[in-house]
């Protein structure tokens, strides 16, 4: 796939010079990836700048990779995990996707929701020189946890761990979101673009973002599914139940939207996962 994304011209420039002054296409990949680009971008950027096909720089024959780790996908019929079973209700492969149906208990879901009430503000969207900002596309109120915050925190961390085969220093601090009638969170994508001016800021710890879990910790009476526009596909909001999708450094099915709440009110925590060890104070 060659880049859908607009590259700088900056970058565009760089990539002509370096490679008219006589260096290989390997040595620009491989400082494109020191500087924090993801393998896949790179490769798809340089190839779309050259005009060349995407083919030709096949990640088997270039030395330079450096991949990050991976979450596993959940595998139906259903998981045990910790003495705990969660069922999977529907498996999607592009985006790669799985519903959970009883990721956390009654009781686990409460307790979030009484955890985070008494520190929630504004959500924020992260700006493009890595600072957290307001942002009208997002209109909930929310919070983060930090990384084993408390006793029920790190129960969940392990658990998503656990389910994802990836070690809990791979997650972002777990988030929990409050949306009232009307709020919502309009589409986009969890991973971070690289072309944008602070992405190397933004995975400088903990590299891109390769999946994430959305949890429902209540059941809006109407409304605030989460939606897969590229795909049709909408997960009903219900107390307990996830959703998990990956999308590998970048993959454009996994656009969503949290949905408008219609009625009453609708609660989630978001784990974001990393490629790489992310350390909280790169917040
Ligand atoms: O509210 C939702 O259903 C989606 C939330 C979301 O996309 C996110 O937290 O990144
Ligand atoms: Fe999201």
């Amino acid at each position: 796939m060659k880049s859908h994304l607009p590259i700088r011209p900056e970058l565009r420039e760089w990539i002509l010079s370096t490679t008219r002054a006589g260096h290989s296409v390997e040595a620009v990949l491989k400082l494109m990836q020191e500087t924090g680009y993801d393998p896949r971008q790179s490769r798809s950027i340089v190839a779309t700048v050259l005009n060349m096909p995407i083919s030709a720089l096949d990640p088997n024959t270039l030395p330079t990779k450096t991949p990050g780790r991976r979450t596993r996908h959940p595998e139906p019929p259903q998981m045990e995990i910790d003495g705990h079973t969660v069922h999977i209700g529907l498996s999607m492969e592009s985006p790669a996707l799985r519903v959970l149906n009883d990721f956390l208990s009654a009781d686990e879901c409460i307790a979030l929701i009484e955890q985070a009430t008494p520190r929630l503000q504004r959500a924020k969207t992260v700006d493009s020189s890595g600072k957290q900002q307001i942002d009208a596309r997002r209109t909930s109120e929310g919070m983060f946890f930090t990384t084993g915050e408390t006793p029920l925190i790190k129960r969940i961390e392990q658990r998503i761990a656990s389910m994802l085969s990836i070690p809990v220093d791979h997650g972002e601090g777990l988030q929990v979101l409050h949306y009232l009638p009307g709020q919502q969170y309009e589409p986009h994508y969890d991973w971070f673009n690289p072309e944008q001016p602070g992405f190397a800021a933004i995975t400088a710890q903990g590299g891109q973002r390769i999946a994430s879990l959305v949890m429902y910790l209540n059941t809006p009476d109407a409304g605030g599914g989460t939606a897969f526009p590229e795909v049709g596909v909408t997960v009903t909001a219900r107390r307990g139940a996830a959703v998990y999708f990956a999308y590998d450094t970048g993959d454009e099915a996994s656009l969503h939207a949290g949905l408008p709440v219609q009625k009453g009110e609708k609660w989630i925590a978001t784990k974001w996962l990393r490629e790489r060890p992310f350390q909280k104070n790169s917040r």
